[in-house]
């Protein structure tokens, strides 16, 4: 039985589609990876402030609203909205957040450092993205000011 799960489970692997484990003894729900490259455009963005008195203090409250493009950075195809809370000055940030694709919305949690590039746990999502998990990569991109840009890699595992 495993055997013959097993050929057909390779048979029909690509390099985007896997097979789960049989740990119970039977055969786990296929999965398929999906890299998802976009280059978010910082538009409309406002920190709400604890205190004040300080520009950065913990507790700040970022929320975001923004358009994505492809990976060319040159048409827009999805948007994005979420938040960040200040967890440590200069230095980090907890995030959560929903990018809005045309065939469904992938979910993220996890950091945003400052002067570091990060990785977020996907969470899940809707539509095409259903239990969906998996990490996504934010990445700085080198812009003229006053323009800020972020690459997002999303490696998306959902099962099929
Ligand atoms: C300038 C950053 C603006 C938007 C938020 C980012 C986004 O769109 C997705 C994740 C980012 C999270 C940024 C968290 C903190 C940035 C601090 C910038 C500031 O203090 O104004």
């Amino acid at each position: 039985m495993r055997r013959a799960f097993l050929m057909v489970c390779l048979a029909a692997s690509t390099t985007l589609v896997g097979c789960g484990d049989e740990s119970n003894g039977q055969p786990a729900p296929d999965y398929v990876r999906k890299i998802i490259e976009l280059v978010e455009h910082v538009e409309n963005e406002t920190v709400t402030h604890t205190d004040a008195e300080k520009v950065d203090s913990v507790g700040d409250i970022l929320t975001f609203a923004n358009p994505v493009f492809d990976k060319a950075n040159a048409k827009q195809v999805a948007t994005d909205q979420g938040y960040c809370i200040r967890t440590e000055v200069g230095k980090s940030w907890e995030c959560e957040w929903t990018m809005f694709l045309a065939d469904g919305q992938i979910t993220v949690a996890g950091p945003f450092f400052d002067t570091e590039e990060s990785e977020l746990a996907i969470t899940g999502g809707t539509g095409a993205y259903v239990q969906a998990s998996g990490e996504m990569y934010l990445g700085f991109r080198d812009v003229p000011p006053p323009k800020v840009e972020y690459d997002f890699v999303y490696h998306v595992i959902v099962p099929y």
